[in-house]
């Protein structure tokens, strides 16, 4: 690798978002060379693994920016997490939710961003493993899944986030409970459940519904197991997080933990980042301050 962490390569996929990158990547270029020796483009098609542009641009430079929505930067991160010498990594964020991008305080405009990341803050932050897999953001099992896989394409496209809380809303009405078992350190469960989400940042569909407080530092993964869920109970969790009171009942688990396998049956789909290429079993390691990122005006 190429240990110029002044040299910067943009991967970017055109066909993220609303193609907005597309027109300011002249622009982000422009700003990203006040403070970069080099700044070079790379372009993600959709039939090439983005591995391979990947350890393309690790020839070029130390510092790698991935330009696109969840799926680009999980596609990205995916390919540097497993190197043992990592570049930095920025993101600029170009698609629907762009959660990660949230949890560093990048701004959502992405010349904005762009101009964050050329002011060259950068922390170590932790990553998940999921066998072979990594993932910066979330992990889940049931209906997590459902909710993605249930979001209409056309409603995506005119409404972006909202439909993702449409779907939620329509999907918790058919919910199908499965067996988990669950063993961590400090907890272990064997039985029904519906969903099991696990986070390494707080966003989840571009809100903090669920771990507003979840720390990309701290080395543990924030788990919330739901057994039986029904608008009124995810509202509570919900509310419980804002108030930071504790919610009433014996619908959920709340709990951290460093290391977990998990089994489902029937076998669960794996919505990793938002992305859908594994199923259960899974062993889930969190790697402390496993990456260096930008940041942006984040409270960390
Ligand atoms: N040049 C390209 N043309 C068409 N599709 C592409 C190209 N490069 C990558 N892709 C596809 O883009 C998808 C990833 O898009 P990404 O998730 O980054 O954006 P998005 O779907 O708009 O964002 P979000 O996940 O936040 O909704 C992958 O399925 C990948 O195959």
């Amino acid at each position: 690798m190429n240990s110029g962490r002044d040299k910067a390569v943009i991967i970017y996929n055109p066909a993220a978002g609303n193609h907005l990158l597309h027109q300011q990547l002249p622009e982000i270029q422009r700003i990203l060379q006040h403070s970069f020796s080099t700044v070079s483009v790379l372009e993600t098609k959709k039939d090439i693994p983005c591995r391979q542009l990947v350890e393309k641009a690790c020839e070029q430079a130390g510092t790698i920016i991935g330009a696109g929505g969840d799926g680009t930067i999980y596609s990205i991160v995916n390919a540097i997490a497993g190197m043992e010498e990592r570049p930095l990594f920025g993101i600029l964020p170009g698609g629907t939710c762009n959660d990660f991008s949230r949890a560093l305080g990048m701004n959502q405009n992405p010349l904005e961003a762009a101009r964050q990341i050329a002011q060259k803050r950068f922390r170590k932050v932790d990553a998940g493993q999921n066998n072979s897999h990594y993932f910066l953001n979330f992990w889940g099992i049931g209906l997590i899944t459902s909710v993605s896989e249930n979001i209409d394409k056309d409603l995506k496209e005119k409404f972006g986030r909202l439909s993702y809380y449409w779907s939620a809303a329509q999907t918790l009405q058919q919910w199908e409970p499965f067996h988990l078992e669950l063993s961590s350190p400090d907890f272990q469960y064997s039985g029904d459940a519906t969903m099991l989400l696990i986070a390494n940042g707080p966003y989840t569909g571009g809100i903090r519904p669920f771990f507003p407080h979840a720390n990309l530092q701290d080395g543990k993964l924030d788990v919330l197991l739901i057994k039986e869920p029904s608008l009124k109970l995810v509202w509570e969790i919900i509310q419980s997080r804002i108030t930071e009171n504790p919610p009433e009942g014996d619908g959920f688990f709340s709990f951290q933990a460093d290391q977990l396998s998990i089994s489902a049956t029937p076998v669960q789909a794996i919505d990793c980042d938002g992305e859908k290429e594994q199923d259960t079993p899974s062993v889930i390691t969190c790697l402390k301050h496993h990456l260096e990122v930008y940041t942006g005006d984040v409270p960390f």
